[in-house]
């Protein structure tokens, strides 16, 4: 479980996410909305501690995460997986190297310079990748996939991380309507088959509506909405959205591609914040 006490970020006179309370019980997959600015990658930013909180505590499984130094703090990051819009992949390596580049945490400096990896480690990152349908490709030079394909090697590097918690920063902003699907759809099911809680920021409403079992949106850094799918009304979204409220809800026209997989999101905790 993810405890959120107060947790604030200040940049100069910005104050980019105001206290925030909230709790994210394990394997929920939660999607957070909101317009440009509002705070959202922030917000994910502090879970893995890329951004510092200015304020507030954050707790993973009761350990105060917010209090954590030197290889501790490097600890959490690594049992706190992120994939990027940009994916943050080496184009000029091979897609298996890439994948295996998860495991650096686990090496020492030289086998890690040297990328000495171990057979069990190469036999660990074919699995995630053949899980994300991508094993074909693992000694194709990177630098030579599609973007939704890159995504998807990205997602296996995070896997291999073997993480506690899945943090994805507008993980489809940069794809088209199929290859967003593909990689929702392997969010998806990372987290209902491994029960891995993952935890994204999306520009795309009906995404949000169809993917994930609790939707927080946010708007000036306050988190003002925190429910289910069915809970966010239109009325609601356009609350969240205001002035970019049409350009959301065209997004969620134009991406009506986007159907899941058939498995029913579970029940989440919900509540709606005013
Ligand atoms: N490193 C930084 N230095 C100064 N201000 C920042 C920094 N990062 C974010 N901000 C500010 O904090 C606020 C929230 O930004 P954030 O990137 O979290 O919003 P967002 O909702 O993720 O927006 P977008 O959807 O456009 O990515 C904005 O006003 C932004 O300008």
């Amino acid at each position: 479980m993810l405890e959120f006490k107060g947790l604030t970020k200040q940049f100069n006179s910005t104050i980019a996410v105001k206290p925030a309370t909230f709790t994210i019980p394990d394997g929920q997959m939660v999607g957070i909305i909101g317009r440009s600015g509002a705070g959202k990658s922030t917000l994910l930013r502090m879970i893995n501690r890329l951004n510092e909180p200015s304020g507030g505590q954050m707790l993973f499984q009761g350990r105060d995460i917010t209090a954590l130094k030197g290889r501790a703090l490097r600890e959490w990051r690594n049992e706190c997986a992120m994939v990027f819009q940009q994916f943050n992949l080496v184009g000029r390596l091979n897609v298996l190297t890439n994948v295996m580049s998860g495991r650096l945490f686990h090496h020492d400096f030289a086998s890690s310079m040297l990328g000495i990896f171990t057979a069990r480690e190469r036999a660990f990152a074919i699995r995630a990748l053949d899980r994300l349908g991508m094993a074909h490709v693992a000694l194709q030079q990177t630098d030579t996939l599609s973007g939704g394909q890159m995504q998807r090697v990205a997602i296996a590097r995070a896997l291999v991380q073997e993480p506690r918690v899945m943090l994805a920063d507008e993980p489809i902003a940069s794809l088209d309507p199929l290859n967003a699907k593909v990689v929702m759809d392997a969010l998806r099911a990372i987290n209902r088959q491994d029960g891995l809680t993952v935890i994204c920021n999306l520009h795309t409403l009906d995404t949000a509506r169809q993917y994930c079992d609790r939707i927080i949106g946010m708007q000036d850094g306050v988190i003002v909405f925190d429910g289910t799918p069915t809970e966010l009304t239109d009325r609601a979204a356009r609350e969240i959205y205001g002035a970019e409220a049409e350009e959301a809800f065209s997004e969620a026209m134009t991406s009506t591609a986007l159907r899941p997989g058939a498995s029913a999101p579970a029940q989440p905790e919900a509540r709606v914040v005013n």
